[in-house]
């Protein structure tokens, strides 16, 4: 802030989430202290790609780019670091905004998981907390930056406790300047001598070699890194290493990748490819604005983050560069939104993918699947083009076996002889599910059920009928055909045209059911009805439904029916009979975890039917 032209020094608080971050960064749970090196390189490259960019879009923009670079500069006896580039800079409210508060959603719950888990490491590094990591190794913290096009610049300064001071500078370089006043070393807290030019030539070697632009010692001409583009190297020719390290940098993790894809196309529109699968989704996976998308470049050159328009959402996941030759350098969102070409090359994309998926390890398919399962079955309502890829890449809970995931094709193959049908529930947990009365016919059957807890699967199940030509059925609608014989009204047929009109408030139909064993009712729906828990979806989402009103199915075996059945017989006007009926729907929504409309009246109703037992 500037008052007749003196500068003012404004000590500003970090935003309490950042200050928990940073306090985990200094005390230190990453033993590695190296990578604060590659945290700050990557934030200037990045920044060097933004420069670069912006004077495209703007040629007025006052800016020299004849040598965007990075700089590294020591000073042994003052034992300072300084990390320098001259990238397009922040404004001083962006400092205050970008390193003063960690903005980015998920923040508190984040922190939160962090306080509850050992393994705080782990998960800090799903986050990445980049330009903090600087104060794993130093005291204090000083950034020089002017933004691109700006006559001032700002210093930003900090000992990482609590507080920092803005201030504003007259003088100021292009680019962004931070200066790290360096703790002792410290070789057993594998705390090196950061001030020491081999130390640095060697980290930058080892994690950072791939960028783009020149990285150098300060005095000194040629960069340190070799600047190769590693997609455009074979596969042979890099290493294990190097892909780890560059997935990295793309994806602002600190976990080596799960699985890399690394791809050349040539012909008519040529590109490569180098995709990661993480190993490890981020926390926001399933928040509204994830990034999602790979990075873009044109021959080399770096020309967005996050492109959309070449990986579908359910692979959001998927992480990485694509580097097409014949685009156009301005190429906008928009216009790779509609490019033919860039559909091609998606649609291409996505079938490498499935296929890396397809050929995982077991161990690594568990992982895969533990991570990003739930947001990759959203690719069956997304991309019906790969519905039978994606299918055979599902793995669902079962009746068969409580640890144990099934795929499709092996709970297809397992069917005993006679059963034509896959049948699955939907439910919100496993529990309810398994106690469902709608089980039963199917367990006496010795048939296997799919239990489908999670909310996508309640949408996916109503667009994909079948896999491998077996239709997929739930066994909570429909009538079911367990091959026995068909269940006639026979003696019933009073009582259940009686409960129907009974209960027309609330059920649509009364009938005898084929799926029960040991209970007396359930609730069905018909083949094409919302399930319960899918309408109160749409109804939390402000969807105007009429009420759905479902079936009640009664165990004609079972003695409460007979019972309630004989007494309608004997009287059919005694008073109580509404009441047996309704408390009979009642304990059949409850049996299935649902709710009762009005559980007062229902437990009123019981305790008053039990105190005439006693
Ligand atoms: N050298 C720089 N030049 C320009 N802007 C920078 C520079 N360093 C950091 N920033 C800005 O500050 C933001 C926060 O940086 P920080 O390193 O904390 O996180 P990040 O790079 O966004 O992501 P990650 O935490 O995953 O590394 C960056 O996104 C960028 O906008």
């Amino acid at each position: 802030m500037t008052r007749k032209g003196r500068a003012v020094t404004e000590t500003l608080e970090f935003q309490a989430e950042t200050r928990q971050l940073m306090q985990l960064m200094i005390h230190s749970i990453y033993s590695n202290k190296d990578i604060f090196l590659r945290e700050l390189i990557s934030n200037a490259s990045d920044a060097l790609d933004k420069l670069r960019i912006e004077s495209l879009v703007d040629s007025d923009l006052d800016v020299d780019r004849s040598d965007l670079h990075v700089e590294l500069a020591s000073d042994r006896d003052a034992r300072t670091l300084t990390v320098r580039d001259n990238g397009i800079g922040m404004t001083r409210d962006e400092v205050v905004s970008l390193i003063g508060t960690i903005a980015k959603s998920g923040t508190a719950e984040m922190l939160r998981r962090l306080r509850e888990t050992e393994q705080s490491a782990e998960l800090i590094g799903q986050f990445g907390v980049g330009f903090y990591s600087a104060f794993m190794v130093a005291d204090r913290v000083t950034l020089v930056t002017r933004k691109a096009g700006e006559a001032t610049g700002t210093r930003w300064e900090s000992t990482g406790e609590g507080t920092y001071t803005i201030d504003e500078v007259d003088d100021a370089g292009q680019g962004t300047t931070v200066t790290l006043e360096l703790k002792p070393a410290d070789d057993d807290d594998q705390l090196y001598d950061y001030s020491d030019p081999a130390v640095l030539r060697s980290i930058v070697k080892k994690y950072s070699d791939f960028i783009a632009w020149p990285i150098r010692l300060a005095g000194a001409e040629e960069p340190v890194n070799s600047m190769k583009a590693l997609w455009a190297r074979p596969r042979s020719e890099v290493t294990d290493e190097e892909y780890n390290e560059f997935y990295k940098h793309v994806a602002h993790d600190w976990t080596d990748p799960l699985e890399v894809v690394h791809m050349k196309a040539e012909g008519s529109f040529e590109y490569e490819a180098l995709l990661f699968v993480p190993a490890r989704a981020p926390f926001d996976l399933f928040t509204r604005d994830a990034p999602r998308g790979v990075q873009l470049y044109v021959k080399r050159v770096f020309i967005m983050a996050d492109a959309e328009a070449l990986i579908p959402r359910y692979l959001r996941f998927v992480k990485g560069v694509v580097d097409a030759a014949d685009l156009s350098l301005n190429v906008s969102r928009e216009i790779l939104q509609q490019d033919r070409q860039i559909q091609a090359v998606r649609r291409r994309l996505v079938k490498k993918v499935l296929g890396t998926l397809r050929e995982l390890s077991p161990e690594k398919y568990q992982t895969f699947w533990a991570e990003f399962g739930r947001a990759f079955k959203e690719g069956l309502i997304e991309d019906p083009a790969n519905r039978d890829a994606i299918l055979d890449l599902l793995s669902f809970s079962s009746t068969a076996e409580e640890e144990k995931l099934t795929t499709l094709r092996e709970y297809a193959d397992r069917r005993p002889e006679g059963q034509t049908e896959i049948y699955y529930l939907t439910g919100d947990s496993r529990a309810t599910i398994e106690n469902s009365p709608h089980l039963e016919a199917f367990r006496a059957k010795g048939y296997e059920v799919l239990i489908l807890t999670d909310p996508i699967d309640e949408v996916w199940v109503d667009q994909v009928t079948e896999y491998d030509g077996i239709p997929l059925k739930s066994v909570a609608k429909g009538a079911v055909d367990l091959g026995s014989e068909p269940v006639e009204p026979g003696a019933f047929g009073t009582l259940l045209s009686w409960m129907t009109e009974t209960l027309a408030e609330s059920v649509k139909e009364v009938r005898l059911s084929s799926r029960l064993v040991t209970s007396p009712a359930c609730v069905v729906g018909d083949a094409d009805d919302l399930t319960p828990t899918l309408e109160k979806m749409y109804r939390a989402m402000g969807q105007p439904l009429p009420p759905i009103k479902r079936i009640l199915e009664l165990n004609p075996e079972h003695p409460l029916v007979v019972g309630l059945r004989d007494a309608y017989g004997k009287d059919a006007d005694d008073p109580t009979l509404p009441e047996t009926a309704e408390l009979l729907y009642g304990m059949a929504l409850l049996a299935e975890g649902g709710e009762l409309a009005d559980p007062a009246r229902f437990s009123r109703l019981l305790a008053e039917r039990l105190a005439k037992t006693l």
